[in-house]
């Protein structure tokens, strides 16, 4: 699925990645932790499209990154992506009718309940905590069912009952096949992961 190779990124020519190499495989988990300002959001920006890397290439099946590809994944980011005005539903309404699925209302609906959200469903998302539009985040990732699910430090001020709510959700998606990358500041988090990856002076390095 996607790969990159010898991505390098800098910022007015100051590297913060350097010759990265990384073939993500279906149905796997993967962890990266490394210290503030070691690149991790960089190198998650450039897998998802966000950003293009200065040199070396992403791909997604043997070819660059499309905008089909991008439809074939999730992300969770700093930004949310959502919408204050719109209540939940219709932010998951939203990007349901923008990826084109079919029983749009019923999923939106569904995963508002998955995520735990059936009492705050018709408020608007400006009236949400963090760890609401945390969830809420989730199940925007998730609503077409990508393939690669990409996160960057999702737990990030969420308690226990909303954490264990991500991981079953991410746990799930796992066993259907999907791949997971996230980013993450809890070394206890990477034990689940079946590839634990630091960066050291912007180079990505495997944990063992
Ligand atoms: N758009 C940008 N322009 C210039 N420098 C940037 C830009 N984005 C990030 N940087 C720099 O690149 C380096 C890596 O930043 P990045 O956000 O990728 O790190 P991080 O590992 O995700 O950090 P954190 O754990 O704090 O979220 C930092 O030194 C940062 O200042």
């Amino acid at each position: 699925m996607l790969a990159l190779a010898d991505v390098t990124k800098e910022y007015d020519f100051r590297p913060v990645l350097a010759n990265v190499n990384l073939t993500l495989e279906p149905g796997k988990r993967y962890a990266l932790t490394a210290p503030n300002g070691s690149g991790k959001t960089t190198l998650l920006h450039m897998m998802c499209g966000l950003s293009r890397p200065s040199r070396g290439a992403v791909t997604w099946q043997g070819k660059p990154l499309s905008a089909r590809a991008r439809r074939q994944m999730g992300v969770v980011l700093q930004q949310g992506f959502l919408y204050g005005d719109l209540t939940a539903v219709e932010n998951l309404l939203f990007y349901a009718r923008l990826y084109g699925l079919s029983g749009a209302r019923k999923l939106a609906q569904d995963w508002v309940q998955r995520v735990g959200l059936n009492d705050a469903a018709d408020l608007k998302v400006k009236e949400f905590s963090k760890g609401m539009k945390q969830r809420l985040s989730l199940a925007r990732a998730l609503l077409h069912e990508p393939a690669l699910l990409l996160l960057d430090e999702p737990y990030d001020g969420l308690d226990r009952t909303s954490r264990q709510l991500f991981q079953d959700v991410l746990s799930d998606r796992v066993r259907s096949g999907a791949t997971v990358f996230l980013v993450t500041h809890q070394e206890d988090e990477a034990r689940f992961a079946d590839t634990h990856l630091t960066l050291q002076y912007g180079r990505l390095v495997e944990v063992r």
